[in-house]
């Protein structure tokens, strides 16, 4: 697929009834090939952007994905463009596995329903591989630990050849093994399509290491948006996390934040 993009979101204000969470944020633009960590607080309005990015809440905006004006396009067609993975699937899927990941494919493209080819198994069971989870193909959806659903749900969305990925904290009920498989396949992924991946991640250490750019939000704003060693600064983090944190080198040469703890509030 050739790059597409970027992503331009200018002035973006969204919320809940009267109530505004999202001030005028323009972020710098989110290019096709990198992965963007949106980081920040509980309750600072990750998952409200990514859903209003995707067209799922309304928002005011001027929101263009290269000549395309989002808001000219259909939801359906936005939501493909910009496709939004939930933290949580729904738990009372009654389909296996394998079903269900091709039904997502589907759901891209102009087949038909009743036109399940070998092709479509294939490239669906390519992906449970993928994430290591052929063993999985066929068991029922509603039969699956959270973890288990996370990485279907990952599966679905990437196999319905979306444009953007915007991912609300994929990694938070898996383990170790599929986190960093996850993280690793995402930039795989990123980069060869090219992707514009979006990513919600609380694991700082993770964003520090394996995200391209990190955009911090605070209170419903930008706090900082930049390169992940530039935007996870202590000073940073005691303003935002209200932590005493430093960033050390392990042997590898990989940074990591250190808590020493709990800052007081200014
Ligand atoms: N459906 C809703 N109706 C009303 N308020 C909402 C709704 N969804 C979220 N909010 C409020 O919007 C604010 C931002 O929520 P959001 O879920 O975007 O935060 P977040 O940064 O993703 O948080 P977390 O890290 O805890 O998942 C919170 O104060 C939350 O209470």
């Amino acid at each position: 697929m050739p790059p597409v993009g970027p992503l331009t979101v200018k002035n973006l204000n969204a919320g809940f009834g009267r109530r505004r969470i999202l001030h005028d944020l323009s972020p710098k633009p989110f290019v096709s090939g990198q992965i963007c960590a949106l980081t920040g607080p509980n309750g600072s309005g990750k998952s409200t952007f990514l859903r209003a990015l995707s067209g799922l809440i309304p928002s005011q905006a001027t929101l263009t994905l290269g000549d395309e004006n989002l808001a000219h396009l259909p939801l359906a067609q936005r939501a493909q463009r910009c496709l939004y993975l939930p933290q949580t699937l729904p738990a009372a899927v009654q389909l296996p596995v394998i079903e269900a990941l091709m039904a997502a494919q589907r759901a891209c493209g102009p087949r038909r329903h009743e036109e399940i080819t070998i092709s479509e198994t294939e490239h669906a069971l390519a992906w449970l591989d993928r994430l290591s989870v052929s063993h999985l193909a066929l068991k029922n959806m509603s039969t699956l630990s959270g973890g288990q659903r996370q990485l279907i749900g990952l599966a679905q969305a990437l196999s319905r050849r979306p444009v953007s990925l915007l991912l609300d904290e994929p990694l938070s009920a898996l383990d170790l093994h599929h986190q960093f498989a996850v993280m690793r396949l995402l930039q795989q992924e990123t980069r060869e399509r090219p992707l514009i991946t979006l990513i919600v991640l609380h694991d700082l250490n993770i964003a520090l290491n394996m995200a391209d750019r990190v955009l911090l939000l605070h209170e419903g704003r930008i706090k900082a948006d930049g390169l992940p060693a530039e935007v996870l600064t202590p000073e940073v983090l005691r303003d935002v996390y209200r932590v005493h944190a430093h960033v050390e080198r392990g042997q590898s040469g990989r940074p990591f934040i250190q808590i020493s703890g709990i800052a007081e509030k200014t």
